[in-house]
């Protein structure tokens, strides 16, 4: 992505400096691509300059919040690691917070558990006898769970944070965290004064996703030092995709609201697109586009919009392909046809599934998705689950190095993860350097050959690297594999669920390993709708397809372009004036389709098409020549 600290100056950014300088708190709420990250990263950099020296004499650090890991990285590429600037994710950051307050954490996981107890023995009170026995199974396991927690809190010496909370063995999960901090800073005087001390600019970006209890608990470290702390947030409520994100910042009259009216990212056809999309919901209108210089003259980029309306048959990845050659044929740009990353183009699905079906990996998917628990599911989709790690750190990689021939990546790779050239089993084994070299390669080359047939599972694969000892696999994985003693994952987990898992994930073929690693290092063109919040990419397409996400419910894009009626429920949110089906699609329909900074293509999958295409038309989304269908193609 390209820098964005040397961008030029708007309004916005003169007025963020008079923020700065006055320690004056305020909010940053403009639309999307209208550069309030920019802004941001401009703002980084003034203060360094005008008040670095003064932040390290103090031993001060401006604190920035990011909303992925992904954004994260993208600041601190643009501003330099530099230690004056604490860029995370709010859970790492919060985490880094209230580390050194070990009693506190204590004494808050204390509390937690005896909330838990109590819940628990009062459950029953509310049991008739149609309540089912699993759920009296499974209450029994977590009131003894809760118990011997309780007894055994006492002894645990430090907490740490991971994923998937096990009290007994020190570790908080990320729900713990997001929970406990603010409770803490709304608690405790100290350890805002602490805070505030460390930190005296704050800034929040993607606001509106950031949960409610974080944005309050921020703002009463404000209120704790008006004067010497400033707090900024960055976001847009037409952009909150979360359910549980605040929306708009509630503030008071001493805040100081900074607005930016222009779009710097799409072009001129996008963006009326998205001014379309945006419209009913707030009425914001930006205005300009993506720009560039011609002989000194500003001029804007066009780019293309279109969308196209499919049959829900077995057809849809020709038809995904059929619109990409459209496209590449009447844009003349043979980019669209490329799934490598320089073609810069990104296939927005609703759910990790339809990546998954299109990369081949739906099986693997299933497997830790369908039925099993939150913590499963999310650590396999962010490629963080323990049974995985050895295939995506090692196996898949010494693979691909052997397979490219790079002989240096494939001794750091044994360097790192296998424990037979590691300098203590060498200096007690004494092996013959040329000998176990030789070894190595021998197995390496076979399990080349193991990683590429057809029908060998997973299990074999994890069978033969743990007995030839290329890997040190992790003990549950281990035990799991040879069937020895009961598992154990984290504290949240049910033993139940995880042994089917396994057992399924065993007798997986490896075939399914690599579309997921693929996707999971993100070398694939797809990302979730969800996931690319504050990225952009050159060529976009959204895929509107409530059949294939079926599962996800609070969406429904048949619903936002009337094409399915709204449920009772819908009817009673909108009557209610809460947010419904309408609003959250909307929203993430916008966030979608102002992610492209050149061409934007919109695939409706739906039963009718001819139906849709009247009710695409009257949605106003997309001028009518921007419209198409399989016959509308020719
Ligand atoms: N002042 C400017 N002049 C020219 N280009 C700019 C300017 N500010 C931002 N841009 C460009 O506009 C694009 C969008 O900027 P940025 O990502 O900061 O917007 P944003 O408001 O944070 O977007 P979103 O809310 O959609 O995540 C980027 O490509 C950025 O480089």
């Amino acid at each position: 992505m390209a820098s964005r600290i040397n961008k030029p100056d708007t309004n916005a950014d003169l007025e963020l400096r008079q923020c700065l300088n006055k320690k004056q708190s305020f909010v940053m709420v403009a639309g999307a691509g209208s550069g309030k990250t920019t802004s941001l990263i401009k703002s980084l950099q003034y203060i360094k300059t005008e008040f670095g020296k003064q932040l390290i004499a103090k031993r001060q650090k401006v604190a920035c919040i990011t909303y992925t890991t992904g954004a994260e990285k993208e600041i601190i590429s643009d501003i330099g690691d530099d230690e004056m600037f604490h860029v995370s994710t709010i859970h790492s950051f919060l985490w880094e917070l209230i580390r050194p307050f070990q009693t506190d954490i204590k004494i808050w996981v204390e509390k937690k558990i005896e909330e838990k107890l109590l819940e628990l023995k009062i459950a029953p009170e509310s049991w008739t006898n149609r309540t089912r026995p699993t759920t009296k199974q499974k209450h029994a396991l977590d009131l003894e769970k809760s118990l011997k927690s309780k007894q055994n809190i006492a002894a645990v010496q430090v907490f740490n944070y991971g994923t998937g909370s096990d009290y007994e063995r020190g570790i908080l999960g990320h729900n713990d965290i997001i929970k406990m901090v603010p409770e803490l800073i709304e608690l405790k005087p100290l350890l805002r004064k602490i805070i505030v001390k460390k930190f005296p600019f704050f800034f929040v970006d993607e606001s509106q996703d950031t949960l409610p209890i974080v944005v309050n608990a921020l703002l009463t470290l404000n209120n704790e030092s008006p004067h010497d702390f400033c707090l900024g947030f960055f976001g847009d409520a037409m952009q909150k995709i979360y359910t549980q994100g605040i929306g708009e910042i509630p503030i008071d009259k001493e805040w100081v609201k900074i607005i930016k009216p222009e779009n710097f990212r799409c072009p001129t056809e996008v963006l009326d697109v998205i001014n379309n999309i945006r419209r009913p919901g707030d009425g914001l209108e930006q205005t300009g586009g993506r720009r560039f210089l011609k002989d000194g003259v500003t001029e804007f980029v066009k780019g293309t919009a279109r969308i196209f309306i499919f049959p829900t048959d077995e057809k849809r990845e020709s038809y995904i392909d059929k619109a990409r050659q459209f496209v590449a044929d009447n844009n003349n740009d043979k980019l669209w046809l490329s799934d490598e990353k320089d073609a810069n183009l990104k296939v927005l699905v609703i759910e990790h599934r339809m990546a998954a079906k299109r990369l081949g990996f739906d099986e693997l998917y299933s497997i830790f998705k369908d039925g099993t628990s939150d913590s499963i599911g999310s650590s396999f989709t962010e490629g963080k689950h323990w049974a995985l790690q050895p295939f995506l750190k090692f196996i898949i990689p010494l693979v691909k190095a052997f397979e490219n021939e790079e002989d240096l990546e494939i001794m750091d790779l044994l360097r790192f993860f296998c424990p037979l050239v590691q300098k203590e089993h060498l200096s007690k084994n004494k092996p013959q350097a040329g000998k176990l070299l030789l070894e190595l390669k021998e197995q390496i080359s076979i399990l080349y050959t193991l990683m590429k047939s057809d029908g060998v599972t997973i299990k074999e694969i994890l069978q033969y690297v743990d007995n030839k000892q290329l890997v040190t696999l992790d003990e549950r994985l281990r035990s799991s594999l040879h069937s020895e003693i009961s598992l154990t994952d984290d504290g949240e987990e049910d033993e139940e669920i995880l042994k089917v898992v396994m057992e399924k994930y065993f007798s997986c073929s490896t075939k399914q390993l690599w579309g997921y690693q693929k996707y999971i290092n993100e070398e694939s063109p797809f990302s979730t709708q969800h996931s690319i919040k504050g990225a952009e990419f050159e060529r976009v397409i959204v895929i509107l397809d409530d059949e294939e996400g079926a599962k996800t419910k609070t969406i429904s894009y048949e619903k936002l372009l009337g094409l399915k009626d709204p449920s009772p429920t819908d009817l009673e949110n909108i009557e209610g004036g809460l947010d419904s089906v309408f609003g959250r699609t909307r929203r993430l329909l916008y966030v979608c389709c102002s992610r492209a900074l050149q061409d934007l293509v919109v695939l409706l999958f739906i039963n009718d098409v001819e139906n849709a295409f009247e009710n695409v038309k009257k949605s106003q989304f997309f001028s009518d020549d921007q419209i198409f269908t399989l016959s509308r193609m020719k």
